[in-house]
């Protein structure tokens, strides 16, 4: 949590400054004067200092530095104050906040403080109410249960709420419950002795010791089999985890963050997840809103990527050609920020030498689930091979996923069988792309278009 130091009177827009620091989290100290400001900066030490340009900011600086305290200074006033910040800024502060305050400039000077490189990007209200609740609940022990649908970040703020926690010097672990089978999770989370079963050739920490003293981010908890659910109870309430094979249980001190895009609720009343468990993951719920629902957080988290991923292949930074942003602004995102955030990677990629432009933008249509033949081909399907520059993996392996399963006429076992992957993974899969909007092809003899012809239902 970023400690703030704010210098100066808190009644006017210092004062609002202060209140929305602290909504974002911030841990707030206060002192009238730079005196006071110093003496709490060499006491409990702090990330941020605001100061008032009505105070000796050049002092502060100077006096900071000489006492080797490493903390950045930002001075504060109205523009009119600009002599004032022209030294303050010869002096050393690192910027210079306009006031009234901008609650955005604001964030982004905390995340920059604290040092967040993958701190959540949003504008949007309700994000910036949902990070603050976050924020708060952050700092107790309890558990929390993070919903929404897939792509809205819920692994973000699983991060964010550790970092915010009294365990942020503690690891972050995560396990993603859909990506094993059964058994390979059971030893992914409780760990195992040598020799527990066969290919067990060396002792192995589990996620939950792994995680001792920090964070465990259980994704797509809905997932996990009901016997694994049990174990999962039994251990969070005896706070001490059974290896496999293991002769005696292992104390452990973790906080449970759990993420699922299903209804968990939904699941429970359908008899598929003990309710006893529920009620002890949810003592806190939060939940990610879809993209569509909050608008302001589009252009700032397309700019953020544009920006990621120019610098990461060397390209320049661009501008996006008004017609980008107004596209930007009206595509449902059914795959949300995930899918937000490779449209602008290959926009990136594809764009010209000024500006990223409208041919850059490869959005894909909104679909209806089980779509009609013709229209169940995935997006970009039958690309050809040269075209794959530019893409994401994961944009890739699921168009190869869904060809294939197109190809196979919906039979899971076969396209399985050709993709080299279990059947399990193939159905999580499905299931995600399914969340996210996309066309999946029916099951033989369950879709409405069984009796399609096969090229039909082949699509593209
Ligand atoms: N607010 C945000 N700021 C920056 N990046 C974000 C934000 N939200 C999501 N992302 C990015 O979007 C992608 C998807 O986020 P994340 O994995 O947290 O979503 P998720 O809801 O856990 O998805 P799933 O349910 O599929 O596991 C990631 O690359 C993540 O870095």
């Amino acid at each position: 949590m970023t400690r703030l130091l704010i210098i100066g009177g808190l009644e006017g827009e210092l004062g609002i400054a202060a209140r929305i620091a602290t909504a974002r989290g911030a841990r707030l100290r206060h002192a009238e004067g730079v005196t006071g400001g110093m003496a709490i900066a060499r006491g409990e030490g702090a990330d941020l200092i605001l100061c008032d340009l009505r105070h000796d900011v050049p002092w502060l600086v100077r006096t900071l530095a000489a006492e080797r305290i490493a903390c950045p200074v930002v001075a504060c006033g109205r523009d009119a104050d600009g002599d004032a910040a022209v030294r303050a800024i010869e002096a050393g502060a690192k910027e210079f906040l306009p006031l009234p305050p901008d609650a955005d400039l604001i964030a982004a000077m905390l995340a920059a403080a604290a040092g967040e490189p993958d701190a959540p990007i949003h504008a949007d209200p309700v994000m910036v109410a949902l990070l603050a609740r976050a924020a708060m609940v952050a700092r107790a022990d309890a558990s929390i249960l993070i919903g929404g649908e897939s792509g809205t970040g819920k692994e973000v703020l699983a991060r964010y709420i550790h970092r915010h926690s009294r365990r942020a010097r503690g690891p972050f672990v995560a396990l993603n419950c859909a990506a094993l089978p059964e058994a390979l999770l059971e030893s992914e989370l409780f760990g195992h002795e040598k020799g527990a079963f066969s290919g067990a050739v060396a002792a192995r920490r589990g996620k939950f010791e792994q995680a001792d003293g920090g964070t465990l981010l259980l994704d797509e908890i809905g997932e996990m089999d009901p016997r694994l659910q049990a174990k999962l109870l039994r251990t969070i309430q005896e706070r001490e985890v059974d290896r496999l094979g293991g002769q005696a249980p292992v104390k452990i001190d973790v906080r449970i963050l759990c993420a699922s895009h299903r209804d968990l609720v939904e699941e429970v009343a359908a008899g598929r997840f003990r309710e006893d468990l529920y009620f002890r993951l949810n003592v806190i719920g939060l939940r990610l809103p879809p993209l569509r629902e909050r608008q302001g957080d589009i252009l700032p988290l397309a700019e953020h990527f544009a920006a990621r991923y120019s610098e990461a292949n060397g390209l320049p930074a661009r501008p996006f050609a008004p017609q980008v942003r107004a596209a930007l602004l009206t595509h449902p995102w059914p795959g949300n920020v995930r899918e937000l955030e490779n449209a602008v990677h290959r926009a990136v990629l594809l764009a010209s030498e000024d500006e990223i432009g409208p041919e850059a933008l490869e959005l894909a249509p909104p679909r209806r689930q089980d779509a009609v033949a013709g229209e169940a081909a995935p997006v970009l399907a039958g690309a050809p091979v040269t075209a794959l520059v530019g893409r994401t993996v994961e944009s890739v392996e699921r168009d190869l996923i869904l060809e294939t399963l197109g190809h196979c006429l919906g039979n899971r076992t076969r396209a399985a069988e050709i993709l080299g992957i279990s059947i399990r993974t193939l159905r999580n899969k499905l299931h995600d792309y399914r969340a996210a909007g996309l066309a999946v092809p029916p099951v033989p003899g369950q879709g409405p278009f069984a009796a399609l012809p096969s090229d039909a239902l082949r699509g593209a």
